[in-house]
């Protein structure tokens, strides 16, 4: 048995969710070039769900169903209430996601409609869930979800306290539409590892959210905008990059275990990164941005992820930095649940094995002998 760092190259499922083939990646076999130009979050999830594109009556069934689900229990807002102020967002996010279960009387029934309506359930309480953590650990009290045209509109509106600009609520609509799934990726493999124990939904979920939280995943898009702060301005740029990478150091948001020629992902955001920079009259986090990849490219052949520019288009909503990930969340719920209902259609526990690389033929020796 020889090991793969890493599971690097290794088929573990089979999915008809999405796929990366030759650098492109497809929701249900539909080019994420035209879903970000055209579809709303909504249809997204919908899609990644019921794996077709709903009409209009489907799309106003979902709408109304995540509105009517977005409210948190009161428990769980009372919770959030007792964390210390300075609490890591997302481990505020997992704790609060994993106390939803108790207070859903269905948390444990297994069968694919509940399965499903706790889908949509966990869609529409995470960004609810975020926005009343925003506002607690300000001191200020938690807004409810209103009935609203999109997930994105009821986060900021949750968050910000009014009604948000159109502008705003179409940017992060298609950061949305751009993170939903993404193949067998760290958080959704967490997932299903997780379920196919048949262990709850609630369960596979508060998985992936840990597994999003570190730097190398999701968390890259928050190192990305503390990198960009730290470096101020383009000027600066050369000097940082050279430095880190001198000393091995990576840089944020850039390389892909799967792309080696680039996220097809990551011009939508540099295009948006450009436009709400000219909205908002500045530009500096986008100029930066684009001298950062310059070197990055130039000198180690890497091409930004995801992450790279969603740092600067959130920056550019006005979005604190440690929601960042949060928001990655809210997105990848949609292809998190998605991947929970598969694996539970078709399950087998994932059990792989390790290469052994320690000692052998040793004895106990008793403790008064150590
Ligand atoms: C949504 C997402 O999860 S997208 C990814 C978000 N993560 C990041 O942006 C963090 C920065 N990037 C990375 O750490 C990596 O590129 C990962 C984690 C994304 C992929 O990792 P792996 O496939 O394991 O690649 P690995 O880390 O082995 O890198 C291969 C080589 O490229 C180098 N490299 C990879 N990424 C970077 C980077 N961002 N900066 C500098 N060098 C890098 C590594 O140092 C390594 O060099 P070596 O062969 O000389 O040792
Ligand atoms: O697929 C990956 O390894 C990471 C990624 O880009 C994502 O989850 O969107």
């Amino acid at each position: 048995m020889t090991a793969t760092k890493g599971l690097e190259g290794i088929v573990a499922t089979t999915s008809s969710i999405s796929s990366i083939i030759d650098g492109v990646l497809t929701y249900r076999g539909i080019d994420i070039d035209d879903l970000a130009e055209n579809a709303t979050f909504e249809e997204v999830a919908y899609l990644l769900w019921y794996g077709k594109l709903p009409n209009r009556s489907e799309l106003a069934r979902l709408l109304k169903d995540l509105n009517q689900f977005a409210a948190v229990p009161p428990q769980v807002i009372d919770q959030i209430k007792t964390y210390p102020k300075d609490t890591n967002s997302m481990a505020a996010l997992r704790s609060a996601v994993s106390s939803l279960s108790l207070y859903d009387n269905e948390a444990n029934d297994m069968s694919q409609e509940s399965n499903l309506r706790k889908a949509i359930k966990l869609q529409a309480q995470i960004p609810t869930i975020i926005a009343a953590f925003a506002r607690i650990r300000e001191g200020k009290e938690p807004i409810a979800p209103k009935s609203c045209d999109s997930v994105a509109e009821n986060f900021l509106y949750m968050l910000i306290g009014k009604d948000p600009d159109k502008v705003a609520i179409e940017a992060l609509d298609k950061a949305l539409v751009l993170h939903a799934d993404h193949e067998l990726n760290a958080s959704t493999f967490a997932a299903r590892v997780t379920v196919a124990t048949l262990s709850d939904i609630y369960s596979g979920v508060t998985s992936a959210i840990g597994a999003l939280k570190g730097p190398l995943h999701g968390g890259a898009n928050e190192a990305v905008m503390a990198m960009l702060e730290e470096i101020g301005t383009a000027d600066n740029a050369e000097a940082y990059v050279n430095k880190k990478l001198e000393n091995k150091e990576k840089i944020m948001g850039f390389g892909h275990r799967v792309y080696k020629n680039g996220d097809p992902r990551a011009k939508h955001l540099q295009k948006m990164s450009q436009e709400l920079g000219k909205i908002t009259g500045n530009l500096n986090w986008y100029n930066m941005s684009i001298k950062i990849e310059e070197l990055v490219t130039g000198q180690k052949g890497l091409k930004p992820n995801v992450d790279f520019y969603s740092a600067s288009v959130y920056t550019s909503l006005e979005i604190p930095r440690d929601l960042f990930t949060p928001i990655f969340a809210i997105s990848r719920a949609s292809g998190w649940t998605a991947h929970i209902l598969e694996q539970y259609e078709n399950n087998r526990l994932i059990r792989p094995r390790a290469e052994y690389t320690g000692l052998s033929n040793q004895k106990y020796i008793p403790i008064e002998n150590r």
